[in-house]
Parts: C-alpha cells; structure tokens; sequence
C-alpha cells in the first residue's frame, strides 16, 4: 500500500503553507513541509500549539490564513470527514455503548453500509492490532492498551494515507508504551502512511520517529531529520525537552 502514498508539492507529505490561525488571544503561524511516508514527532512545551496543529490538518480548524496539503491535495475547504486523515487520540474516541466490530466499522462507513470484504477487513485489522475474537467485546471491558489497539484497529481499516495521533500512549505505564510503539512502527512499516504523532516523551522520539518538530509560541521552533533534531543544541527550550 505505500504505493498509494501520494506526495504533495515540493514533495511533501504534509505542508502548512503560510498558515495563520487566531484562537481568542493566541496567535498561530505555521509554515512547514514534512516528508511522506515517515513517522513525524510533534514536541513542544504544552500550550504551545501542538494539538492546534493536528487539528489545522483534520479540519475542525480552519485557517484564517494559507493553505493546508495532504498527500498532494490541498484540503483547506475539505470539511474533516473528506480529508486523507485517521485520528488516534488519547481518549481514543471509542462509543462505549457499541462493540468493536461496530466501532471498527463506522471508521469504513459512518452509515455502516459494509460489504463482505469490509466484515473481513473488520477481523483481520482486529487480528493484526492482537485483538483476535474480540468483535464482540464493549469498550469498557477492556484494558487501556486494548482500547488503543482498537483505535488503531479503526485507522488500520480506514487505509488513509496520514495518521494523526495526539499523545496515544499517554495514559498508559511504560511497558506498555513500549509495546504500543513497537505496534505503530509495525502497521507503519505495513501501510507505509505519513504519520504525526504529538508526544511529550523524548524515548518516544528517539525509538519511533524518521523526523521531529518542536513546536514553541504558535509557531515551529525546529523542523529536522531525527538525528539532527536529536543532535541539536541551539534552542534552549528543545535541549530542556531532550535532557528530561
Ligand atoms: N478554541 C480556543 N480558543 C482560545 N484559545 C485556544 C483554543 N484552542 C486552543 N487555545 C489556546 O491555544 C494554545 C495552544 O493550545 P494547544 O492545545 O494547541 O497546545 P498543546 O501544545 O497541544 O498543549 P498540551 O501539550 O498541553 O496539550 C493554548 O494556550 C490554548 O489555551
């Protein structure tokens, strides 16, 4: 499938182009390219626009200003539900009232309008995240690592070429962080989609990411190749970020 990823203008993934926002008294200007097909950290002091963001590149933001491209499409008119995005988001967005197949299946067709081929996709994305059998199962039932294999689940068989996560390990204890990033690098190496991911942890940028942002004042501070980001020295707010 990562030859269904689409590369945008000067050959990025992703771009905000000379995007400014107003949100009550905070100013955002954002102004970036990221590459496709890489995983993209989004670090940053909180308050700093991180969430603000992802939610330029969802759509439940709209610019006051500029343009914003995803996978070679400039979206800034698309409403969220026609953008080439799937969310993962801490609180993972399950409805607790619906089982997982159904949950996994309004991610395919909000009308849960499924074919056969949907009801397969719906078992093997299970089976993929290590939920194997677990159709039937209501979101309260299970752990917080399984409930974020579900929302990965979800974004697996929405088959979008961007992955937006905000903090998705967040509430989760440190082993199983480990094992939850080890499963987003699998199904990144499966689908070969760009994929952003907001994280307050620099392990994570270390273990996960091909490249990172740091996000400071409604602005992009530093914008780099993993290793030069990790290697940087310059910006006194991003080497409080590394040293903790
Ligand atoms: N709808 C809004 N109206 C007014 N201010 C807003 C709105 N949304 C966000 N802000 C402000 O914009 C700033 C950036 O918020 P944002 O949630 O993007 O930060 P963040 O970097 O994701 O923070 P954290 O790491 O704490 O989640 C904050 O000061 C926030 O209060």
């Amino acid at each position: 499938m990562s030859g269904d990823v689409k590369t945008g203008e000067n050959g990025a993934g992703i771009a905000l182009d000379g995007v400014r926002l107003r949100l009550g008294t905070q100013d955002f200007d954002f102004d970036m390219a990221l590459p496709a097909g890489k995983i993209i950290a989004v670090t940053g002091p909180s308050g700093s626009g991180k969430t603000t963001l992802l939610n330029l590149l969802a759509g439940f933001e709209t610019p006051d200003r500029g343009r914003v491209l995803l996978a070679g499409q400039d979206v800034t008119a698309l409403h969220p539900s026609e953008r080439p995005v799937s969310l993962v988001f801490q609180d993972n967005n399950l409805f607790s009232h619906l089982d997982l197949f159904t949950n996994i299946g309004l991610g395919i067709s909000p009308r849960f309008a499924l074919s056969s081929a949907d009801r397969d996709r719906i078992s093997a994305a299970l089976a993929r995240v290590g939920l194997a059998g677990f159709e039937k199962r209501l979101p309260p039932s299970l752990s917080g690592g399984e409930r974020q294999r579900a929302a990965f689940a979800r974004a697996l068989v929405r088959n979008r070429p961007v992955l937006l996560l905000d903090e998705p390990f967040a509430a989760l204890d440190p082993s199983l962080r480990q094992s939850m990033a080890a499963l987003l690098q699998a199904l990144h190496d499966d689908t070969g989609n760009t994929v952003l991911l907001v994280t307050h942890d620099p392990a994570e940028v270390r273990r996960l990411a091909d490249h990172a942002l740091f996000v400071s004042q409604g602005r992009i501070a530093l914008s780099a190749p993993v290793d030069a980001f990790l290697a940087h020295r310059n910006i006194p707010e991003v080497l409080d970020f590394l040293g903790s």
